[in-house]
């Protein structure tokens, strides 16, 4: 077999790792041959970021062995060994947002000129011949915060590779990417491996499981349950090891029942404007309906939910159920009957070291006894019932929500949008990270709660979350520009997505 000689780039086995009394892996294992672009997978809460944590020196594992070429892994405190024989590209930046990229490449290790003095032209030049050795299309003088999604993996990437690393792990590198930026990705990742680079892909998007890897390891209930080349891995028997059973997924929505034309607005936008991102959009959200709002990044769809939610200045005018919500206050959308989901968890989505109750309820509190005095029966009660619902792997209502999975955080996002009993949702990448039973949940919750009850705006790039609502329009450049009824057809819809003269990296 091929480079079965060479010893694997990494092997861990029979790693186990406990958080407290939450067994986070029991029997993790995995081998990536060197060369290979090899695929992680596993529901949210399998183990996967804990096994990350253990590949790159930040979490001591309790049990087992990690060999990197054949060798045993560094001793846990030699940040240097590491970071030669291994980096990871999290979904949260690493750079720092202040500095330059040439700052950020060469941080705590600057190359300095004579006398040992800083060169700021020596730390320019070489960073741009670094950015360029990895055909990294950035420029060293750009401010971190300033880099796109894209740039900021690249330019991490070329980091770790000017480190001496050629195992580079990249976790969830697209859940926030849109689809031209994956494929730009996919690209360079391609260059990469041609060039020796080993990668660990975990994603929770099959299709690019099988578009980029050549093997796939599958994680289930903290343990290590196959690795086989993707070639003999269908995306059903993918799925099944990844569930452990084997029933198909379902489409969520299906069934949806046709929305009146005479039923209630819950929302409606008039002529709603978002300074430098949204000109005037008109749209409204019946009982009963979900609209899907489509776009690329530049297209404004994001800014116009923040805006709905108070969360920017606007013009024109938002009503709920018939009343009119003042701009920019996120406390007059709540109460106006505006359940947010925001697009980016680690961002704006939760309070990590408040509980799963706390966070779930955040919007209620003064709901959940007399006089706005908190019951915590009352709150454990709410927060179990959301638990059972949205499936949270969690180990109760007192855990806090930055302990859980990402993906089982982003449900209890999910639920702290729905505690306030909302006339309308506006979502934003809502199954963002989620796995693919989860997704169904999420979207399950979705369907259930707008069933003539209240109406959603699903603000999102996955074409999974569009294919359940009732219709979805399309932005570009910060209007509407055209509208598909449930069914739509997927290149037609693409296309006119992607139809504009996108700027590129
Ligand atoms: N610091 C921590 N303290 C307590 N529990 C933790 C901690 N980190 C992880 N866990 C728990 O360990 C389990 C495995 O989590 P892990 O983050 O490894 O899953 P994952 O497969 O990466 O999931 P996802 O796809 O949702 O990111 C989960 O039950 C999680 O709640």
């Amino acid at each position: 077999m091929d480079g079965a000689q060479a010893p694997p780039v990494v092997e861990a086995v029979g790693i186990a790792k406990r958080f407290g009394p939450t067994v986070a892996l029991a029997d993790g294992n995995l081998s990536v041959r060197a060369g290979e672009t090899h695929a992680l997978v596993g529901r949210n809460g399998a183990g996967k970021s804990t096994l990350v944590g253990v590949l790159t020196g930040l979490h001591r594992a309790d049990a087992g062995e990690v060999r990197f070429a054949g060798k045993p892994a560094p001793a846990p405190g030699d940040r240097a060994a590491w970071r030669e024989r291994v980096a990871c590209v999290y979904q949260r930046p690493s750079v720092v947002r202040e500095l330059t990229v040439a700052e950020n490449l060469f941080l705590g290790r600057q190359p300095r000129g004579r006398f040992g003095l800083l060169s700021p032209g020596r730390l320019r030049r070489e960073a741009a011949e670094l950015l360029e050795a990895w055909a990294v299309p950035v420029s060293p003088d750009l401010a971190a915060r300033d880099l796109t999604v894209e740039q900021r993996q690249l330019v991490e990437i070329a980091g770790a590779l000017s480190l001496g690393a050629r195992f580079v792990i990249l976790d969830e590198p697209t859940a926030q990417l849109e689809a031209k930026a994956i494929n730009r990705l996919f690209d360079r990742l391609r260059d990469l491996q041609q060039q020796g680079v080993t990668f660990l892909f975990i994603s929770h998007h099959l299709p690019e499981i099988y578009e980029i890897c050549q093997r796939v390891t599958v994680f289930r209930d903290a343990r290590h349950i196959v690795t086989a080349p993707v070639a003999e891995l269908s995306h059903d028997k993918l799925v099944e090891a990844m569930i452990g059973e084997a029933r198909g997924l379902v489409q969520v929505g299906a069934d949806r029942p046709s929305v009146s034309a005479d039923a209630e607005k819950v929302l409606e936008l008039s002529g709603v404007g978002v300074p430098g991102f949204v000109e005037s959009v008109d749209l409204s959200v019946r009982r009963g309906e979900i609209v899907g709002v489509a776009g690329s990044a530049a297209s404004g769809k994001r800014q116009l939910a923040e805006a709905i939610a108070g969360l920017r200045a606007r013009s024109g005018e938002v009503r709920v159920t018939g009343r009119v919500i003042k701009a920019g206050q996120v406390p007059a959308a709540l109460r106006g009957g505006v359940g947010y989901l925001p697009g980016d968890r680690n961002v704006d989505g939760f309070v990590p070291g408040l509980s799963v109750a706390e966070n779930a309820t955040m919007t209620i509190a003064g709901k959940l006894g007399p006089r706005g005095f908190v019951l915590p029966k009352v709150r454990d009660g709410r927060a179990n019932t959301m638990i059972a619902d949205l499936d949270v792997h969690t180990a109760g209502p007192h855990q806090p929500v930055g302990e859980l999975s990402g993906g089982n955080a982003q449900k209890v996002v999910m639920a702290r949008a729905l505690a306030s009993d909302p006339e309308v949702l506006v979502l934003v990448q809502p199954t963002a990270g989620v796995d693919v039973r989860s997704k169904e949940s999420l979207l399950g919750a979705v369907d259930e709660q707008t069933r003539s009850r209240r109406g959603a705006l699903l603000v999102s790039d996955e074409l999974d979350d569009l294919r359940v609502c009732d219709r979805v329009v399309v932005m570009v450049g910060g209007r509407v520009v055209g509208e598909h009824p449930r069914g739509w057809n997927e290149a037609e819809l693409v296309a006119e997505i992607e139809g504009i003269g996108e700027s590129g990296v």
